[in-house]
């Protein structure tokens, strides 16, 4: 597909409005998955459509779900009849390397860190084998400790390259009983421990996981698939070990199907509440949970330590900019996804901005860090990578009138995307106030089809 190059609006003074945002990317893809492994139908209302979450569906699909309308259609819910040989005993269809045999299915990945991660393992607890595609550049994403994980449960990969280790690749379950205890690395990706996790209770004898570190990144994604599990009925039991290191019982039980409403997605918020930090303004979010378990939550604390009003009432959040933008300093480990957003804003603060605890950004769509100090760099503001792999951004804040901004008439600088819908919207908060294009605004259909429209609607420069 030609990469499509977009000029940002620039903002011309204050933007008002409201954004309503289409599901959750994670919330979909797990809800998209128990449902496919569910006891009974259920109905998804408020399922993303997007690139991921469109892999998932094909990929749940290819083993055996039924899952319609797809697309969506508005105002009426998905429907997913769950895999038949689950809870009827119907032999898997191509299954193979387990008993009933036959040719590997193929799933594609493309760059969806939740089908790369979250599909592996459940082909493997289902005992069937699957050959693995992705994007080429899928296969930067760390992988290793997960396929290691799966070897420990009996699972059998075969490479197709011979450098081993990037795709394509076929998992073959094993013939044998599968494992009930892994224990893995998940230090650079905690969608390592949620795979694991939403496979659990398909396993014979469930399964216990146990983390090879006492720190995680993303641990509030952990503790979302906890709560997914739980609310189909799985008991997950947590615990630490003597050295403090922490581990997951899974029961194997059946997965109650039931019907479940999609949250927005909070983390994709970010760049419109981001928007008001440097144009000013006021932008209000529908639909916001009172109480959830989404990383975007955090948008409550990083938004106001950043000089933003943040309110929330019955269910709207509002933000607005009372005074001039504050530089953070802050761990974000648990917030990953957030950080291009929260960089964009740095960009603008009056002060220098410490991003702590990215180490496992290099991992994400392509290398976070290295991504954001180049586009930083390339337009003129400091960025620094420390040796701990921390983010240090001096702020150059803009002066509060937007007609004197003196860019307004200089040649367009080309922003990259690599291929990262985060680098994308994180180019397109720079571009509010900098005139630039972006490489490949097409990055944003991963998880957010619909952006340009929603973000030059709101910017007053639709054509
Ligand atoms: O499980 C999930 O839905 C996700 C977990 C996190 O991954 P990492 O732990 O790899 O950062 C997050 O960054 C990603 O966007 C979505
Ligand atoms: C890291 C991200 O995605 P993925 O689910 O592909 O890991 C992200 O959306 O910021």
């Amino acid at each position: 597909m030609q990469a499509a190059v977009w000029s940002a609006p620039r903002a011309r003074g204050p933007v008002f409005g409201a954004v309503r945002l289409p599901g959750s990317k994670s919330l979909s893809a797990r809800e998209l998955l128990l449902s496919a492994i569910g006891d009974a139908e259920a109905n998804l209302t408020g399922v993303l459509f997007a690139r991921d979450t469109d892999l998932m569906v094909q990929a749940l699909r290819s083993l055996g779900a039924v899952i319609a309308p797809w697309p969506p259609v508005v105002d009426q819910p998905v429907q997913i009849k769950p895999l038949p040989q689950l809870w009827t005993g119907a032999p898997a269809q191509d299954a193979s390397g387990g008993p009933s045999g036959g040719a590997p299915i193929t799933v594609d990945c493309g760059l969806a860190g939740t089908v790369m991660r979250f599909i592996p393992a459940l082909a493997v607890a289902l005992g069937r084998a699957v050959r693995f595609v992705a994007d080429s550049q899928a296969n930067a994403r760390p992988m290793r400790p997960l396929l290691d994980a799966l070897v420990q449960l009996g699972a059998r990969i075969e490479y197709e390259s011979p450098d081993g280790d990037v795709f394509p690749y076929t998992i073959y379950p094993p013939a044998e009983r599968l494992g009930a205890e892994v224990t893995v690395d998940a230090t650079a990706s905690s969608q390592f421990i949620s795979a694991l996790l939403l496979a659990a209770p398909l396993l014979p004898d469930g399964c216990t996981i146990r983390s090879k570190t006492v720190a995680l990144p993303s641990l509030p994604h952990i503790e979302m698939t906890m709560q997914c599990l739980s609310q189909h009925g799985i008991t997950v039991e947590q615990g630490l070990s003597d050295d403090g290191k922490p581990f997951w019982n899974v029961v194997s039980e059946p997965v109650f199907g039931q019907d479940v409403f999609i949250e927005p997605d909070l983390s994709n918020a970010g760049p419109f509440l981001a928007l008001v930090g440097i144009a000013g303004g006021r932008i209000s979010v529908p639909a916001w949970p009172a109480k959830t378990m989404q990383a975007g939550a955090a948008w409550l604390q990083i938004l106001p330590l950043m000089g933003l009003r943040v309110e929330w009432n019955c269910g709207v959040l509002t933000v607005s900019r009372p005074g001039p933008l504050q530089p953070l300093d802050a761990d974000l480990s648990a917030v990953g996804e957030l950080v291009p957003t929260v960089a964009a804003l740095a960009a603008f603060a009056e002060g220098t901005s410490h991003l702590r605890g990215l180490h496992h950004l290099r991992g994400h769509e392509t290398d976070r860090l290295e991504a954001l100090r180049a586009e930083l760099t390339a337009i003129g503001i400091s960025c620094e990578i420390t040796p701990e792999d921390d983010l240090v951004i001096t702020g150059k804040p803009v002066t509060p009138s937007w007609r004197d901004t003196p860019t307004i008439d200089a040649e367009p600088l080309l922003l990259r995307s690599y291929q990262d819908h985060r680098l994308a919207t994180f180019g397109a908060l720079l571009g509010l106030y900098y005139p630039v294009q972006i490489d490949d605004i097409g990055a944003t259909t991963k998880t957010l089809p619909d952006f340009t429209t929603m973000w030059e609607r709101l910017l007053g420069a639709a054509s």
